[in-house]
């Protein structure tokens, strides 16, 4: 009775046919292959709750997909910016990334440790990540490279790692922000060894074997007068990018009869890049809403 009630109201519907249960159930059985079995052959992967997902992307043979598109050496602002374009591409369309960090052709996503997006399924995220970082790259490449063509398709691989705490999650961030300041200093020595002082690649290397922090510095200033501190903050500190809130002032037509304008200011969130230290305290100071509470 009910069923034909049902149908009458969905009337023009093809699939609304009355059915006796016996058949429906039949039906549904038989939806199920005899293949259907291989399904548990699937692992799970599920990210243990309350860890933030970090999800890193690394170029894959970059070194030779720069030599070949003439990145400049050491630093590339066009491939650097088409890096921070694709990151902020991914925090625009996934939802739950509350910082991304990048230097070199690397980026790292962090997913709030609450997140239930994908039911924390590791593959997915990752594989999300990646692709939509993969295709922003390749879209957005005019952007920064102008009329020069990209010569194949690039890919990055990706990998997945668990946080339980903040302290881990700050420490994997300065690891990477400290490995983008030590390869930095040492490829801005190199290079200005090579391109000012006229000597071979390995020439430069041998110069700079065995050589510390403060030592490679000491060249920069006393040979070539650089104070390394003064170089660009993107090159020294890597690119971080968060969302922040902005007052934004929009005109909107009143559906009055006499069509009046007004100014109204919303609020909107939108990525913003920093290229500011964030291994010391102040930065996470000033953004107190990146980190959820380690007790919650
Ligand atoms: N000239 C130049 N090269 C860059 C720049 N950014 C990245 N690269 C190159 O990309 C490489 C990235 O290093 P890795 O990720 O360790 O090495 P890879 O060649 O990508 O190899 P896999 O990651 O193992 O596949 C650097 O060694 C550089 O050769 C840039 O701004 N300018
Ligand atoms: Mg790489
Ligand atoms: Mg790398």
């Amino acid at each position: 009775m009910l069923i034909g009630k049902a149908c009458r109201i969905l009337g023009r519907v093809r699939c609304c046919v009355v059915k006796p249960l016996a058949s429906l159930s039949l039906s549904s059985n038989m939806a199920k292959s005899k293949f259907e079995y291989v399904r548990n052959f699937e692992t799970d992967d599920t990210c243990l709750r309350n860890c933030y997902i970090v999800v890193r992307l690394d170029g894959r043979n970059f070194h030779r997909f720069a030599e070949q598109h003439k990145f400049t050496k050491p630093n590339d602002n066009r491939a650097l910016g088409l890096m921070s374009r694709s990151a902020r591409s991914v925090m625009e369309e996934l939802e739950d990334i509350v910082i991304a960090y990048g230097q070199s052709d690397e980026f790292s996503f962090v997913f709030k440790r609450s997140s239930t997006w994908f039911k924390r399924r590791a593959s997915k995220l990752m594989t999300h990540v990646a692709s939509q970082f993969s295709s922003s790259y390749v879209f957005y490449w005019k952007e920064f490279f102008l009329d020069q063509p990209i010569l194949y398709p690039p890919s990055f691989d990706g990998r997945v790692i668990l946080y339980p705490s903040n302290r881990n999650l700050r420490d994997y961030l300065s690891w990477r922000q400290a490995d983008c300041h030590i390869n930095n200093l040492y490829n801005t020595v190199f290079w200005t060894l090579v391109q000012r002082g006229g000597m071979t690649t390995a020439q430069a290397e041998d110069r700079l074997k065995g050589t510390l922090a403060a030592d490679k510095n000491e060249i920069l200033f006393s040979e070539f007068d650089i104070n390394y501190n003064n170089e660009s903050d993107l090159h020294r500190k890597g690119t971080t990018l968060i969302w922040e809130k902005r007052d934004e002032t929009v005109i909107k037509r009143m559906k009055s009869p006499d069509e009046e304008e007004k100014h109204v200011i919303r609020s909107r969130r939108r990525v913003q890049a920093h290229h500011c230290d964030i291994i010391g305290e102040q930065f996470w100071e000033e953004h107190p809403d990146i980190l959820e509470d380690d007790n919650s």
